[in-house]
């Protein structure tokens, strides 16, 4: 143990975001794991699950009520949704107060927590010791819309595609090979979570249309936007090299970026940009790692802000995704 670095739990640590979460934390220069929480892989090392963790922590499976007593400066849930709740009141019956980060929806529309989309909410963190971490898709529609949702004429309508990583470990139709095997797969057409979610913290309605896909992790999302007044590409373009220029973790691209590409990387890509003859549509296309920006990567996004550190600390950056173009 490291006296200067800040002990993380994480519980659910097994499922798809809390290995990547692990990675993150190994490579932290002022983070190390307190402890890692599941029930399946409770007493196997967790370096023989995560190769880029290097030491003898072991996974465990502590009781709700004994996880204040764990040690843990920062605890991130990575629990299925409605599941984050029990923990959180266990660490309010012993008086106990990390810095806890969800990854679940299940606080996504509570006023009292911090909604953590740093590159549109960063502004709004007041210090709040509890962040509840957006949803995947509902992270590429936000940072699609943001930028013009001055001038909609109408609700956005997103059509997006995941990897099956998305659907988690629990196995069902949304994770199964062969089930998507040559597939697209559509569900929740209407009334996802993410819908809900997106349009709530927009401020504007979102049509959202999801599907899942063959491939394991990475997703895409098209986004059809009527405008209010004309714009010409340049303008569009302009608005959102004005918003996300300076953010280290999108990319604003010209052509529409491919999901194919996205995977284990760290940012989103924004691109395509194609405007109707008369002016007043455009397309957007955002792509992302949902394990990655749509999930580990923005709790690490949140950790650094919330202990003082810089937001993209132990966030490997390529080159050039700042870009201004
Ligand atoms: N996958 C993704 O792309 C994204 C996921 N998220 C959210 O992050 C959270 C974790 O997702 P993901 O890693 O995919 O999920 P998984 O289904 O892969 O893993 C969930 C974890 O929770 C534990 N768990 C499962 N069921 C229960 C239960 N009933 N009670 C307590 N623990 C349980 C599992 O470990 P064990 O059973 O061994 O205890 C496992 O460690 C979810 O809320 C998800 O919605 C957010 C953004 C993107
Ligand atoms: C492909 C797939 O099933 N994806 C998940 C989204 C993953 C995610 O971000 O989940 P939470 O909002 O639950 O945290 C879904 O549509 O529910």
């Amino acid at each position: 143990m490291n006296v200067n670095r800040k002990r993380v739990g994480i519980v659910g640590a097994r499922g798809h975001a809390g290995a990547e979460l692990i990675k993150l934390v190994a490579a932290h220069p002022a983070l190390e794991l307190a402890f890692v929480s599941s029930r399946e892989l409770d007493g196997q090392r967790v370096d023989a699950q995560v190769a880029e963790y290097v030491g003898e922590l072991r996974y465990s499976a502590p009781a709700h009520e004994a996880l204040p007593q764990l040690g843990a400066d920062v605890v991130v849930l990575a629990l299925p949704n409605g599941k984050a709740a029990p923990c959180v009141e266990a660490f309010d019956r012993a008086g106990v107060d990390p810095l806890i980060v969800d990854l679940s929806a299940d606080y996504r529309f509570d006023e009292r927590w911090y909604y953590g989309l740093p590159e549109l909410t960063r502004g709004r963190w007041r210090g709040q010791r509890r962040i509840s971490n957006p949803g995947c898709y509902a992270t590429a529609m936000q940072l699609s819309i943001a930028p013009l949702k001055d001038v909609l004429a109408a609700p956005p309508v997103c059509f997006g595609v995941s990897g099956y990583s998305g659907a988690g470990t629990t196995p069902s139709d949304k994770n199964d090979p062969d089930k998507l095997r040559d597939n697209l797969m559509p569900y929740a057409l209407t009334g996802h979570l993410h819908e809900k979610e997106a349009s709530r913290h927009l401020g504007v309605p979102v049509e959202f249309m999801p599907h899942v896909a063959p491939h394991f992790r990475g997703l895409t999302v098209t986004t059809n936007l009527y405008l209010a007044h004309k714009m010409t590409r340049e303008e569009v373009m302009a608005r959102f090299r004005g918003a996300y220029g300076d953010e280290p973790l999108v990319r604003v691209v010209d052509d529409a970026p491919w999901v194919s590409r996205i995977a284990h990387r760290h940012h989103v890509e924004i691109g395509g940009f194609p405007v109707s003859v008369d002016g007043k549509r455009v397309v957007i296309v955002a792509t992302l790692d949902n394990l990655l920006k749509g999930a580990a990567t923005q709790v690490m996004q949140n950790i650094n802000r919330a202990i003082g550190v810089d937001e993209t600390t132990a966030i490997p950056l390529e080159r050039g995704v700042s870009d201004k173009g």
